[in-house]
């Protein structure tokens, strides 16, 4: 036992993402005994006063098996369908095992828009907060039937994350079907090494992620896991990925045993607006920056001036997400821009005086104020 984990253990806010394998039994059905399993352990935090919220997948794995389909859809609208169907017996699953442990459940379906937008990513938050402040466990899911493909999370661990930030969680728990991670995909490399502990964000994380492939009910990987867990670290949210079906994963976890992998958080927490915008995942477009830009912003916490820019691709608004990449293309900030992507392609490279001589006045100095900027 490392202290770490010993103090994680005590985390008063827990956020427990789920994957489709393990709800469902690697698609065989909805597993109501492990979920039962898992909402005794969940029902015994609750109960000590620990804040609880549950990420599950496995709407569109369970839809599947109701619908009798044995292969996963590639049509967009007959996966919503399934997720539809499946999300029914979901909510209904975690529903009964808790209502048999005297406590109340929420169904909270989420896109990408609703944490995108300012007001309904205030809305969200409201809602999840004042839902843990009554003593209801949220369940938390993709709103499968209504998100497009490019507005999607995706994959629950982001999602998962996403409600980490929102809530500041201290703990990520993501409960898959591996014991955490190994330098390599175990699936295809027998004698993969596993790594008990790393730093959230590390960027050798991403290496070892990056080479398999997800489960054959899963969407993600281990690559979104890792990503997740550096998103969830902006808000001081440490993740540990571990076995579903460990005997008493999650109790164990709670007294501190070395399980799974953890993934620490170890930088200051953003403040909420900056991990609002570094969480973002819909990047509209890109700005190319010059060495004096990307020193202004990296070591100077200065904003963002038209001056800097060499290049602009992306067809954005004026208030959408952009990254800015550096001379070698690599970002180095994203924020949000004050000009649309035509009138950015207008003034780059000017200086203010140049530009207000050029249209007669300067609506906003800065391209990206540094309120809403973050160095990534
Ligand atoms: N480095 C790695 N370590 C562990 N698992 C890996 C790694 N790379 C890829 N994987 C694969 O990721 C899978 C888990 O992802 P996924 O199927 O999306 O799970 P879930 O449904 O729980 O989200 C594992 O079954 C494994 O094959
Ligand atoms: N929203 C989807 C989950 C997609 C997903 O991320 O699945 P997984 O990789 O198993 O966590 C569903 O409920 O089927």
């Amino acid at each position: 036992m490392t202290c770490d984990r010993v103090a994680l253990g005590q985390a008063r806010r827990w956020v427990v993402k789920i994957g489709s394998a393990m709800v469902t039994d690697e698609g065989r059905g909805l597993d109501a005994h492990a979920i039962d399993a898992w909402v005794a352990q969940l029902a015994g935090l609750h109960r000590e006063g620990r804040d609880v919220i549950i990420v599950s997948s496995g709407a569109v794995a369970e839809g599947m098996r109701r619908l009798g389909w044995s292969v996963r859809p590639q049509a967009l609208h007959e996966l919503q369908a399934a997720a539809a169907v499946g999300q029914m017996g979901l909510a209904q699953a975690w529903e009964a095992a808790f209502q048999r442990e005297g406590i109340r459940t929420a169904q909270i379906l989420l896109t990408h828009d609703d944490v995108r937008n300012r007001q309904r990513y205030l809305n969200a938050r409201g809602t999840l907060r004042t839902l843990i402040g009554l003593g209801v466990i949220p369940v938390v899911n993709e709103n499968d039937t209504v998100a497009f493909e490019e507005v999607r999370f995706g994959d629950n661990d982001t999602l998962g994350a996403l409600v980490s930030n929102l809530i500041e969680a201290e703990l990520y728990v993501i409960l898959t079907d591996q014991k955490g991670l190994f330098d390599r995909d175990p699936r295809s490399n027998p004698d993969a090494v596993f790594i008990s502990e790393a730093s959230a964000g590390a960027p050798e994380l991403e290496d070892m992620a990056g080479g398999g492939s997800s489960g054959a009910l899963g969407r993600g990987g281990m690559l979104t896991k890792v990503r997740a867990a550096a998103k969830a670290a902006r808000s001081g949210t440490s993740t540990i990925l571990a076995w579903g079906r460990e005997h008493e994963v999650l109790r164990r976890i709670k007294r501190g045993e070395a399980l799974g992998t953890l993934l620490h958080a170890d930088q200051a927490p953003d403040t909420a607006r900056k991990q609002w915008l570094a969480v973002q995942m819909q990047v509209r477009g890109h700005l190319h920056l010059d060495a004096g830009a990307v020193h202004a912003l990296c070591e100077c916490g200065k904003s963002l001036l038209p001056v800097g820019v060499r290049g602009v691709d992306g067809d954005f608004q004026r208030g959408e997400l952009v990254a800015c990449l550096g001379p070698d293309g690599v970002e180095v900030a994203r924020g949000l821009i004050n000009y649309s992507a035509a009138d950015t392609a207008r003034i780059m490279g000017k200086s203010t005086s140049a530009i207000e001589h050029m249209v007669g006045y300067v609506d906003v100095r800065e391209l990206i104020h540094r309120d809403d900027l973050v160095l990534v």
